[in-house]
């Protein structure tokens, strides 16, 4: 009945916007696949190699498009140009409707910040981290949100109602997931560090051993031991993720299992582990931190990098970039929540954990884009 009433309630007009809202909604997958048609044909680096704005037609045949099909290549080229991925160059463009074909060579495209940052060479690209999370396996999980949600098996994920195995098991048996999985984390990884070692290079001053727990590969503590070569450094994650690894002389990669046992050192990172687990969880972790911090005798921190949801960037914030920031942020956690069954926290939350653990104190730095820097004392 009520229903009833506010459908009536609605003019046309309303009814059009409302249904333009749905449709929006439903095809944002597009952008996503149009994202990742461009990555796989590897758009960037034709344009990148062209060296100068390159024509539809010289694109078309720099990316071996089957003929048949060539019509088709300036449609994804829109879509993504309207995203932000590409700048379009149009000498016709006062005269001609925004819905007509291009004409091949009236029509030239360039790179922009985003798709520099897909480009195959750039040591900090995204787009083994675009392939990756756009595959089949890690989008699967998102059919069986609502499933998941009524059903009564253990499964901790949609993730695990989807594959039968939980997120870390999978990447640990999956050899190419497993890579695909890496391969991102180091690039994030690669981005990270250097903008840490760059700007705020203080927080590591005066520690003499490190630990980055669930470090992965390597990338972060293989820099941070590069940059202070007197600092003792470890990398400390599951078997499948470090055996083989060799390190150096300030750098070494040990097997373990957080949840069991932390080495001692002056500091621990944690980037991008909190978000993975449930409080009771991340209280565990968080209680051997405190343990491999305080044992040596020193009063050591924890150094925490994930995101602090609310918290506003310290960029001077124009209104749409605070939005962008918190879109993205609650994207994180509903990925947290499908892949992992961990979540995105807001200030209040991380205090509760801190204080739950035993710690003392904490300071947040809002530095790193959409996380923070978390310094964190007994
Ligand atoms: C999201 S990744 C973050 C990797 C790295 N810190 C980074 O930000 O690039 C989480 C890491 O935690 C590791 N991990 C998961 N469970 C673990 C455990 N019980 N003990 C140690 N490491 C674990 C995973 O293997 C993975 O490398
Ligand atoms: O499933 C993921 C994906 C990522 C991820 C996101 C952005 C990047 O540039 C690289 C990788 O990160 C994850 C993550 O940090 C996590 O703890 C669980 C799952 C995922």
């Amino acid at each position: 009945m009520e229903s009833r009433n506010t459908q009536m309630e609605m003019d046309g007009e309303e009814v059009l916007k409302a249904q333009a809202h749905i449709w929006n909604h439903i095809f944002s997958f597009i952008n996503s696949m149009a994202l990742k048609c461009a990555v796989e044909l590897r758009i960037p680096d034709a344009i990148n190699r062209h060296g100068s704005p390159i024509t539809l037609s010289q694109l078309i045949s720099a990316l071996q498009i089957h003929p048949q099909k060539s019509q088709h290549v300036h449609r994804i080229m829109r879509i993504l140009a309207h995203s932000g991925f590409f700048l379009i160059h149009n000498k016709l463009s006062q005269q001609k409707d925004d819905d007509e074909d291009e004409d091949e060579d009236q029509v030239a495209y360039s790179l922009t910040n985003p798709s520099l940052l897909l480009l195959q060479h750039n040591p900090l690209t995204l787009s083994p981290f675009s392939l990756f999370m756009l595959d089949r396996v890690l989008i699967e999980p998102w059919l069986f949100i609502s499933a998941w949600l009524r059903s009564d098996s253990d499964c901790r994920t949609p993730f695990e109602t989807a594959h039968g195995k939980e997120f870390w098991e999978h990447m640990g048996s999956e050899a190419k997931d497993g890579e695909g999985f890496n391969a991102a984390m180091e690039s994030d990884a690669k981005l990270v560090v250097s903008v840490l070692l760059e700007k705020y290079k203080s927080v590591f001053e005066g520690v003499e051993s490190f630990v980055d727990v669930g470090g992965g590969t390597g990338s972060v503590a293989k820099a941070i031991a590069e940059a202070f070569p007197q600092m003792k450094c470890v990398v400390y994650d599951l078997p499948q993720v470090v055996a083989g690894l060799e390190g150096n002389h300030n750098l070494m990669f040990l097997q373990g299992d957080m949840f069991q046992v932390i080495p001692s050192a002056d500091a621990l990172l944690l980037k991008w582990i909190l978000h993975d687990w449930t409080d009771d969880e991340c209280v565990k972790i968080l209680k051997k931190c405190k343990e491999a911090i305080t044992s040596n005798g020193k009063n050591g921190k924890v150094i925490i990098i994930d995101m602090v949801v609310g918290n506003k960037s310290n960029k001077k914030n124009m209104k749409n970039n605070d939005m962008l920031m918190t879109k993205g942020k609650l994207f994180w956690d509903l990925l947290m929540m499908v892949n992992v069954g961990g979540k995105e926290r807001d200030e209040k939350e991380w205090a509760e954990l801190f204080q739950a653990a035993g710690f003392g104190a904490y300071n947040i730095s809002p530095i790193l884009g959409l996380r923070s820097l978390i310094e964190l004392y007994p």
